[in-house]
């Protein structure tokens, strides 16, 4: 009889289990465990192409070192999308989200801001070359940006390396957010942390707009007074815009839904409804966000000419490359130094 019984709850446990699967891999996850799977290739050859050019390059400016840290980060990111992946189509394997939750999706989190940190260090670089081309600031130099760069790595990994340590309480059977494997202490540095990195975002956000406004400001009175190169103006611009156009993309639907998802987890009091709409809100914004290590590489090709140069050079396609096709040079003095520090000028 008691066999005859363990027999039954066994069963009830594994059509629990597979209802349960049933219910949390449904159809928007699946969509995006599918969508990961794709960027997380796409992205893997993209990265890997741009690093093993970056660091082919000889050449070593400011611009270019803020570059490589980008790419690293994407690399990093990259690595975390397997056990996203794994962890949301196989929610009966509590180890595997448990792995997600304390660090894959924390270094998830930490590599998406330190890109997100850097293109805004690119966009003041841009800034400071083409419009104070002459102004010797310690931002300019070598020995800062190395500073910087170090600095923004390890305030990034400091601040999020509790929510690390603090997602230590045993998961229950029907354990489905990584909150619930939160301490108090750890749901509070969690949301703050949460917050802060929406500061970043914000504060970014405004001097990459100050900066790319500045620059077409720039560049327009530049061509007026110079120059009647209506194309290099045209494609200055198209570039500094696709910059903005990515980063408005990628990062501004994630952080529009962050603030509430935030509340939801620390509070936990809202009704079922709003609780399923703000998961899936977050799980797709979040992905346009993950998007961008794929649209990076673009940026690379259009804003790095050196890049540019190495790739079209490695991949040997120098007689088809659309590149290389009619760039008229001014010559003027003011021109050289104009293009010099242009957008893809380095
Ligand atoms: N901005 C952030 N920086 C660092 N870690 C974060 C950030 N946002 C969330 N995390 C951490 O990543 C893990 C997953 O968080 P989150 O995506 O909010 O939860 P869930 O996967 O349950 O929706 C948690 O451990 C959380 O503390």
């Amino acid at each position: 009889m008691s066999a005859v019984l363990t027999q039954i709850q066994q069963t009830n446990m594994v059509s629990n289990s597979s209802d349960q699967k049933a219910d949390k891999t449904g159809p928007v996850t699946t969509a995006l465990c599918i969508l990961f799977s794709i960027i997380f290739i796409t992205s893997l050859i993209l990265n890997s192409m741009a690093a093993w050019i970056f660091f082919n390059i000889n050449k070593n400016t400011t611009f270019i070192f803020y570059l490589k840290n980008t790419v690293i980060a994407d690399l990093i990111m990259t690595m975390t999308f397997p056990l996203k992946i794994a962890s949301a189509f196989s929610p009966e394997w509590l180890v595997i989200k448990q792995i997600e939750c304390r660090y894959s999706a924390v270094i998830f989190y930490i590599n998406m801001y330190v890109s997100i940190l850097f293109l805004g260090l690119i966009s003041i670089d841009r800034y400071m070359k083409i419009v104070k081309p002459f102004k010797t600031s310690r931002m300019n130099s070598f020995h800062f940006t190395r500073i910087v760069s170090a600095g923004v790595w390890m305030s990034m990994g400091l601040l999020s390396f509790p929510n690390m340590i603090f997602t230590n309480q045993s998961p229950k059977e029907n354990f489905t957010e990584c909150s619930q494997l939160k301490s108090d202490f750890g749901k509070q540095w969690h949301g703050a942390v949460s917050y802060i990195n929406i500061l970043i975002f914000l504060l970014v956000f405004f001097v990459l707009v100050g900066c790319y406004l500045s620059i077409c400001r720039y560049i327009r009175n530049t061509e007026k007074q110079f120059v009647s190169n209506r194309d290099m103006e045209r494609k200055s611009n198209q570039n500094i815009c696709t910059v903005l156009l990515v980063f408005f993309i990628c990062f501004v639907p994630y952080h529009m839904c962050r603030i509430p998802f935030t509340l939801k987890q620390i509070q936990n009091d809202f009704d079922d409804n709003k609780n399923a709409i703000l998961n899936d809100a977050k799980k797709i914004t979040l992905f346009i966000s993950a998007c961008n290590v794929c649209l990076d590489p673009i940026i690379y090709l259009l804003m790095c000419k050196s890049f540019k140069t190495l790739l079209v050079q490695k991949l040997n396609l120098q007689h088809c490359s659309p590149f290389n096709r009619g760039t008229t040079r001014p010559s003027r003095p003011q021109v050289r130094r104009f293009r010099e520090y242009s957008p893809t000028g380095q």
